[in-house]
């Protein structure tokens, strides 16, 4: 049996590929134009429903979004099986099939990529889909429909979650694969069964530690609204939520002055929040697709502040807690739970970060004995090397993040014979957070249920958490240049390779500032090249980082 050809063609010609574009399977799948995009989704659909059929018909998932960026931007991943990012060797078949200018040229990749990989077309597939509240995402989700449906023909099982959060569709694909009582246990395949699966951990670990205040939720004008709106009532009886950024009608408002990307990058307090928290009250900002949060509040009295020269009094001072802030929280609490249990020696607990993350959380974490490894951007690097700890902690800076809990960790504290009360609570804690946490994928709803767990156990409001250690004042800046390409890097992405010689100046220029800390990477979701800069001064890490953006220039002029 070989490809559908006249399907494929009919398709093809409903959705052309629009000529002389490039497309590329990027750090976050594909990401453009929404208006640019529907050639692409067709083809996403074709090779789902071919990812399936190799992997003896296991559900793939497709999410489209474009997460933080404009309304009128739109984009495509695609989930394997358990959940998590596709593998990496079929990103570049992803780029293959579509740039695949025309109808034969794509039916010529199609059959390729089916007789290399020996794909049995006869195989059954599965393709579960979601989107989110952008206006182009239902003419996409048609090209993608078209597509699947044109490649599994009437042997393909196609659900479409509808307007959901990405994290969703991730927890979906992972709930479909498994089977029976498996599933039960793990919870059903819907955004109700998502959600009930998480308040129920979320009420049982809060049970007798009612939240002291509520917390205000900034949902970016995007799909976390409609979810948490489920949510509201499934958890108000251990924490109250108060919830802004609510106009998911008016596409335009999607991620504008408001969102995860707002607070992360601009250091502030999101508009719609002026007029509504108040000093001491936690806020957390989730991003246009939700599965990255940030917490924040405003000081209520002194705060250290050692660019200062030590306690500065203040009120009402815009303070982050970012994705650091989360894994240090999660990473101290997790490991204490696990000295708890008697476990200590059993289990090692490990942080992954990226280079954006502060210097000080590093030393923080590396202080309080944790062991801590630095990967390139992009949550699959954070997964999988998270992966390789019996209980894993990755957060990028900007939120991305979750708790992996190996297997093999299940196992000890499903079977764990606690020796005394103590080590009972913490065991059943541990159970409570694995329930809880979202492990295919980082999950903004999960993780602020997460950090409410913590702050209500420790009786912590964000000051308490936010004293842990100081972030090193940093800048990021974006930098607009001819050929982002021409910027190569190593070492975790700390160090460039090319172009020639500009790493030697960079070193040069970051020795000058005290704690001084600079790297320059290409995005690989952006058309712009990415500097980052930290220094022990405000002043300094502005200089610093003006001062790596004018050489960024120099060199690619
Ligand atoms: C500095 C930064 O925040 N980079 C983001 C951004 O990647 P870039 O490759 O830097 O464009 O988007 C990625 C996907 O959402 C996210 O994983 C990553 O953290
Ligand atoms: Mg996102």
């Amino acid at each position: 049996m070989g490809i559908p050809i006249d399907k494929i063609t009919e398709a093809c010609d409903r959705f052309p590929k629009q000529q002389g574009v490039t497309f590329s399977y990027g750090t976050a799948g594909f990401r453009t134009k929404g208006a640019t995009l529907a050639s692409t989704l067709l083809r996403v659909g074709m090779l789902a429903v071919l990812r399936s059929k190799k992997l003896d018909g296991r559900t793939i998932g497709v999410m489209i979004t474009a997460s933080h960026n404009p309304a009128e931007d739109n984009g495509a991943k695609l989930i394997d099986p358990r959940g998590e990012m596709l593998d990496p060797t079929w990103e570049a078949y992803a780029t293959t099939v579509a740039n695949a200018e025309t109808a034969s040229d794509l039916l010529k990749a199609l059959t390729q990529l089916v007789d290399s990989l020996k794909i049995d077309l006869t195989k059954s597939s599965s393709v579960i889909c979601g989107r989110d509240t952008r206006p182009s995402g239902n003419e996409l989700n048609d090209a993608l429909q078209m597509g699947i449906k044109a490649m599994g023909q009437e042997t393909v099982e196609l659900v479409d979650l509808g307007v959901v959060t990405t994290p969703c569709v991730h927890y979906a694909v992972k709930s479909r694969n498994l089977k029976g009582e498996e599933r039960k246990a793990y919870g059903e395949p819907t955004l109700e069964g998502y959600l009930s699966k998480i308040a129920d951990a979320f009420n049982q670990l809060m049970t007798g530690r009612q939240s002291t205040s509520s917390l205000v939720i900034d949902c970016a004008n995007g799909v976390g609204f409609s979810a948490l709106e489920i949510l509201k009532p499934m958890i108000s009886s251990s924490l109250p939520i108060e919830l802004v950024g609510t106009n998911i009608d008016d596409p335009a408002a999607l991620n504008s002055n408001c969102g995860a990307d707002y607070v992360k990058t601009g250091q502030r307090l999101p508009p719609a929040m002026t007029d509504i928290l108040k000093p001491g009250q936690r806020a957390c900002s989730l991003d246009g697709d939700a599965d990255r949060v940030v917490f924040y509040y405003l000081t209520t009295g002194s705060h250290n502040a050692p660019e200062a020269g030590g306690q500065v009094q203040t009120e009402g001072k815009f303070r982050l807690l970012d994705g650091d802030k989360i894994a240090t929280l999660a990473a101290g609490y997790i490991g204490d739970l696990v000295k708890q249990a008697g476990l200590g020696d059993k289990l090692k607990i490990g942080v992954v970060q990226t280079a954006y993350a502060n210097g000080s959380s590093t030393a923080y974490l590396r202080n309080a004995g944790l062991p801590v490894r630095c990967v390139p951007t992009g949550v699959k690097h954070l997964h999988h090397a998270a992966e390789r700890y019996d209980i894993g902690v990755y957060f990028e800076a900007n939120g991305h993040g979750t708790v992996l809990f190996s297997p093999e960790t299940i196992d000890i504290l499903a079977q764990f014979e606690p020796s005394t009360p103590a080590q009972d609570t913490a065991a059943k804690q541990l159970r409570g957070l694995i329930s809880l946490i979202n492990q295919a994928v980082g999950d903004a709803i999960s993780d602020f249920l997460l950090v409410e767990v913590i702050l209500a156990h420790k009786r912590w409001g964000p000051e308490e958490w936010d004293a842990g250690y100081e972030d090193l004042p940093n800048r990021l800046l974006k930098v607009s240049v001819a050929d982002r390409n021409a910027f190569k890097t190593e070492d975790a992405e700390r160090k460039l390779t090319s172009p020639e010689g500009m790493q030697a100046e960079l070193d040069e220029l970051t020795r000058k500032f005290e704690k001084g800390r600079s790297f320059v990477r290409p995005s690989g979701t952006e058309d712009c090249v990415r500097v980052y800069a930290e220094a022990s001064t405000e002043p300094g890490a502005i200089q610093l980082g003006k001062a790596v953006q004018d050489l960024v220039e120099r060199y690619s002029s």
